[in-house]
């Protein structure tokens, strides 16, 4: 399986993150891609290639214009008052305050944010823009006739909203692979989230369209990151009625209990008759993962990627999250190569 790549990656180097309370240590560090690529290599995974830019019009397609201008002006003016650490917001637009955009860079990094997790730092914007050169890469490769392909995203992009990032995510990668999907032909695409927490941006973004199909399976978001999205009765709106699924599962759900739920999506995807897949692949729902809670082991990922072949469709991997970073390398590969064993 060709995998695209990109090093300007190692741009998004956040020093720290506000996490239950106090602030660590990033736990999203470019050692996560280094571990994966090295993994791709070691595994004779297949060719790995660079991604050639697309410029912002694919974005634009998924992301709101204020949002994607502020990420690109965001450090400078943060940097222009005298700040040289990380960006991060120290309140919310939260329930009755007023929903104006604020003129401040400040304001805005507070109205353009979810959490207090995703620092803007002096690369983030070249960061996040090659991410997403990495997810239309590997679409033009699928269009050109690759039945899988791995796009090694990072930083990640499921929790990335049209008009917000967050959870480590700034340009929603698999939302705007989904798409670039549909503006080159594809009628139906079907996105599935398998990462440990809810994909809220890439619902947010397909919420009222039947044209993308969107699955997620995950921490239960009543005990879980997001939180405030991710539940059951989340099924989509207007046109998009009956075109997302969620399937929370109580953390510390055993792995029977999360391959049940992954047969129940991939029946939806057949029943959805998409002609194209794109896999938000996090592979935190690993037993030793430091901030998840769910229990597969390393040969499960490649029952995972074995179950997904079993659809049949052209599909796009793009790298989520996944924190555990020394074994993050084989449970990814592990996926690609138990998909490609069975296609
Ligand atoms: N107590 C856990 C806090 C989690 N904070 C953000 C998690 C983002 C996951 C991205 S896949
Ligand atoms: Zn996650």
């Amino acid at each position: 399986m060709l995998t695209i790549y990109s090093d300007s990656h190692r741009l998004q180097h956040g020093r720290s993150e506000l996490i239950d309370g106090t602030l660590k240590p990033c736990f999203e560090t470019p050692s996560r891609a280094d571990m994966v690529l090295a993994a791709v290599r070691q595994r004779d995974l297949g060719d790995v290639a660079h991604p050639r830019r697309h410029g912002l019009e694919p974005i634009l397609r998924v992301h709101d214009e204020g949002y994607v201008r502020f990420l690109e002006t965001a450090w400078q003016r943060w940097s222009e008052m005298g700040r040289d650490y990380d960006a991060l917001p120290k309140m919310w637009q939260i329930r009755r305050l007023r929903e104006a955009v604020p003129e401040h860079v400040e304001g805005q990094l507070c109205y353009y944010s979810m959490d207090c997790g995703t620092p803007i730092t002096a690369g983030t914007w070249q960061a996040a823009t090659a991410s997403s050169d990495v997810a239309l890469t590997a679409v033009d490769r699928l269009i050109g006739g690759e039945r899988a392909i791995f796009a090694l995203t990072r930083p990640p992009g499921h929790h990335a909203a049209r008009d917000y990032c967050g959870g480590y995510c700034f340009f929603n990668n698999a939302a705007i692979a989904a798409q670039a999907l549909r503006d080159r032909g594809a009628h139906r695409v079907a996105v599935l989230d398998v990462d440990y927490h809810h994909g809220n941006g890439t619902q947010d973004i397909f919420y009222h369209r039947s044209d993308v199909l969107f699955l997620s399976i995950h921490g239960d978001p009543r005990t879980e990151y997001p939180f405030f999205l991710g539940f059951a009765d989340e099924k989509g709106e207007g046109e998009g009625l009956g075109y997302n699924f969620n399937f929370p599962l109580a953390a510390g759900s055993c792995v029977s209990t999360w391959f049940f739920a992954l047969d129940c999506a991939l029946e939806q995807i057949a029943r959805f008759g998409a002609e194209a897949l794109v896999v938000s692949l996090g592979v935190d729902t690993f037993e030793g993962d430091p901030i998840s809670r769910f229990q597969l082991g390393t040969p499960d990922f490649v029952t995972l990627g074995a179950r997904l072949a079993g659809l049949k469709l052209p599909t796009l991997f793009c790298l989520e999250g996944g924190y555990a970073v020394g074994p993050i390398g084989d449970n990814v590969v592990n996926v690609l190569a138990g998909f490609e064993a069975r296609s």
